[in-house]
């Protein structure tokens, strides 16, 4: 299937790893929009790994309800997320495991329909950019079709300086728009004296901003990097390079 770049504004949420944060960050984004009147959309293309309801037995993905929720419960879950796997695997294995594949063009086609629904539209990924997606594509891959400018989400400790510029390579070399890196305290137990020179380090070496450094259990909304400003996503995602920092 030949794909279109859609015409609406939004913003690809992609991670350094699972468990990064992507989700948070895509919630609390999406929370600041509809409280600014935005009409906005979430959207996971395949979701791995459920949960299942000791009262009831049923199985739910927490991402989906997540995302749901930051958005008022608008939509249908099968229009934030139409693919959902049990196993917590990369979707084409958890796929596999349940004699099934990933459907490439519906990734697609699920994003298309948010087209016509919303102001602004929010996309999860799913694991870090190299993750398979489907059979024979990568996160990237689909990145890359939907050309959306991305955010990095690193965890905040150390580590983080080499896996933000492996992922903005990564990204760039695919022709991707980075439009910024957020740093998220994602554990406190992890806490390291590398915090405090992480986001300086990754700037010396990428021209992408480091555009907020997140505090464990933040439940506001995310803030500048360095003007502690609340940040405009429409503009971000409209105007990215607008919001490189100049020394
Ligand atoms: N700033 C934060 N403060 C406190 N907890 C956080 C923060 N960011 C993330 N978490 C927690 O860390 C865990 C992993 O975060 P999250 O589910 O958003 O990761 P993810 O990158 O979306 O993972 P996946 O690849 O499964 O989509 C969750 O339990 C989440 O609530
Ligand atoms: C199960 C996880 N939570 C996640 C899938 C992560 C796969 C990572 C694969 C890898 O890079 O090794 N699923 C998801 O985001 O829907
Ligand atoms: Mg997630």
């Amino acid at each position: 299937m030949d794909v279109f770049p859609l015409y609406m504004p939004g913003l690809m949420i992609l991670g350094t790893d699972t468990d990064v944060g992507k989700t948070y960050i895509s919630t609390a984004i999406a929370r600041q929009l509809m409280s600014e009147g935005i009409a906005t959309g979430a959207y996971k293309p395949a979701c791995s790994g459920s949960i299942q309801d000791g009262d009831s037995g049923d199985y739910y993905w927490n991402d989906i309800e997540l995302l749901s929720e930051s958005i008022n419960q608008t939509f249908p879950s099968e229009r934030i997320c139409p693919q959902k796997f049990h196993a917590p695997l990369a979707p084409p294995v958890a796929a596999r495991k349940e004699g099934r594949q990933i459907d490439h063009d519906l990734l697609w086609q699920g994003a298309l329909w948010w087209q016509d629904q919303v102001e602004f539209l929010i996309v999860e990924g799913v694991g870090g950019v190299l993750c398979p997606l489907t059979e024979n594509t990568l996160v990237v891959d689909f990145a890359a079709e939907l050309k959306f400018p991305v955010l990095v989400v690193a965890r905040a400790g150390l580590g983080t300086i080499n896996h933000s510029l492996l992922t903005v390579e990564a990204l760039q070399n695919r022709g991707l728009c980075v439009a910024g890196i957020i740093l998220n305290d994602v554990d406190p137990e992890l806490s390291d004296e590398s915090r405090s020179s992480n986001a300086e380090q990754i700037q010396q070496w990428t021209t992408v901003p480091v555009l907020s450094f997140v505090p464990f259990e933040w439940q506001s909304n995310l803030l500048h990097h360095q003007t502690q400003d609340r940040i405009d996503w429409v503009q971000l995602a409209l105007h990215p390079s607008r919001f490189v920092i100049k020394e």
